[in-house]
């Protein structure tokens, strides 16, 4: 499982660390983890360390010392190292003299700029966890000459002007190739719009201790392979669950499809399809028990899912919310779905928005949900004491009161944004509700092995729904292999 923990509990690991271990030794760790990383991508871009031109942007706090720092040791392996303090008086003292005494010469930020555009390597030590409101003007040119220049961009714990602890990013911010975080993920290295300005995220451990509860977890392969349902010599399909489809309209029958397509290969033991879409279901897939019956006269099911392509069905929606099952709501379905028949429900309930779904239910902007994802996705498994599922290019899924730690799933590819990925996704989903497992695993798993299929059917390519559902079975054997490797 990889975590990530609020600043506030980094803070609190730093301290007492501080306390046991000599004045300096955490910014050394960093400096050094940070200096490997930087020695590295040197390598890559100019061939090797020993001449090459690097440019530290440094901060008035600690961010900029470990830039420093990091900057002293490269500059004793022969790079060519000018720190740009942007406030000189407040820089880091200790750091500036080691660099100096290393070699490494110190600019003014006049020729900031300049030296950006001539360098193999820019290390970006504006500011780490303690920025505040997004990047200063005077240091905005700096992002946008890095974004041009040819040199590396290495971002120091965070790229500058990413909020740490909820991936927000009000106007400018750099844009890394790689970023060196120290002790823990910060929830913005794994939250889009921040994830994305941070490029590939290394850990460097500095042997902190974190207390208490991460704010995020992002399952990996071993966890999604525990959790995956597999059926026993005992199974039959009804111990394996039987996951009901209510979707699909005469005007979206596709909808429905694609709901039963993703629903087959999610690991329940059959599939019930309840609306007006059942001669295309059967035509396509011919083991979809089928009833033109309502929800609550069709025969016995261990999940429903509600929604895809429904159009303005409430009275199935509504019948399917009076079911004492779990149930997973997606697109039509979280509109028609009565807020104070939602919060009734005892069983399990997993909400499956978009961004401009989320935003509706939540009476704000599209824009504002995309923005503050994390949020977001909290304030609607409050306000509908229900779990939530926010897609997007990193899916977050956060349990029915919002608390932590909230899921974060970056397995997908910016080619599911096509028509009918998510009816797969909430098929899929639901297919391992009815196979047993609590709504967030249900949510976060069928996520984890959605995006992985979206990757495997794209192959740099678009791609159709119906073909990320057919390499929903290549993703699951996947995961499998790992644990069985394990
Ligand atoms: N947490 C830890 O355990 C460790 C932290 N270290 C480093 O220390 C950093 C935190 O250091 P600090 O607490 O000194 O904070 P930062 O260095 O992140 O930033 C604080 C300084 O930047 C200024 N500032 C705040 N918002 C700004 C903005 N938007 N634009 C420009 N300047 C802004 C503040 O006035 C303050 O001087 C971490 O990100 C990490 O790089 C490491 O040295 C190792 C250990
Ligand atoms: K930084």
């Amino acid at each position: 499982m990889r975590t990530a923990y609020s600043v506030e509990t980094v803070r609190t690991a730093e301290r007492e660390s501080m306390a046991r271990l000599p004045e300096g030794a955490l910014m050394q760790r960093a400096a050094a983890g940070l200096a490997a990383t930087c020695a590295e991508l040197l390598g890559q871009v100019s061939g090797r360390v020993y001449g090459s031109r690097v440019v530290l942007l440094v901060g008035s706090g600690d961010n900029g010392g470990d830039a420093l720092y990091a900057g002293a040791r490269l500059a004793r392996r022969g790079a060519g190292v000018t720190a740009v303090p942007l406030a000189p008086e407040r820089a880091h003292a200790g750091g500036l003299a080691a660099l100096r005494r290393a070699g490494g010469r110190v600019a003014s930020p006049a020729v900031a700029e300049e030296l950006i555009e001539r360098a193999d390597l820019v290390v970006d030590g504006i500011v780490g966890i303690g920025g505040e409101g997004g990047l200063r003007p005077e240091a905005v040119p700096l992002a946008e000459a890095a974004g041009r220049a040819r040199a590396a961009v290495v971002a120091v714990d965070l790229p500058s002007g990413v909020d740490a602890g909820t991936g927000e990013v009000r106007g400018a911010a750099f844009r890394a190739d790689v970023t060196v975080t120290f002790g823990a993920h910060k929830p913005g290295l794994l939250i889009d719009p921040a994830r994305e300005y941070a490029g590939s995220v290394r850990l460097v451990d500095i042997g902190l201790a974190l207390p208490g509860e991460p704010e995020l977890e992002a399952l990996q392969h071993a966890d999604v392979a525990r959790l995956l349902p597999v059926p026993g010599a005992e199974s039959d399909k009804y111990r394996r669950g039987v996951v009901g489809i209510a979707a699909g309209s005469a005007r979206y029958p596709g909808a429905a499809v694609l709901a039963v397509s993703g629903a087959l290969r999610g690991g329940a033991g059959a599939v019930r399809y309840v609306g007006p879409a059942g001669d295309a279901v059967i035509a396509r897939f011919p083991e979809t028990l089928v009833s033109d019956q309502g929800p609550e006269r069709a025969g016995r099911v261990q999940a429903w899912v509600v929604g895809p392509g429904a159009g303005d069905d409430a009275e199935t929606v509504a019948q399917v919310l009076a079911a004492e099952v779990p149930v997973l709501i997606d697109a039509d379905g979280l509109r028609l779905a009565d807020a104070e028949a939602v919060r009734a429900r005892t069983a399990p309930t997993l909400m499956t928005p978009h961004a401009g779904e989320a935003a509706a239910l939540l009476g704000v902007g599209r824009a504002e949900v995309e923005r503050a994802r994390l949020a977001s996705v909290r304030e609607l498994a409050r306000r509908y004491g229900a779990a939530v599922l926010l897609k997007g290019s990193t899916t977050l899924v956060a349990g029915p009161d919002g608390s932590r730690p909230v899921r974060v799933n970056s397995t997908g590819t910016p080619w599911l944004a096509t028509a009918g990925s998510g009816d797969v996704l909430s098929g899929l989903a639901g297919s391992l509700l009815a196979a047993g497992l609590p709504a967030v695993d249900a949510g976060s798993v069928g996520a984890y092995l959605h995006g992985l299929a979206g990757r495997f059917a794209a192959a740099g390519a678009p791609v159709g729904a119906h073909d990320v559902a057919l390499a929903v079975r290549r993703a699951w054997r996947e995961v499998g292999e790992v644990h069985r490797g394990a």
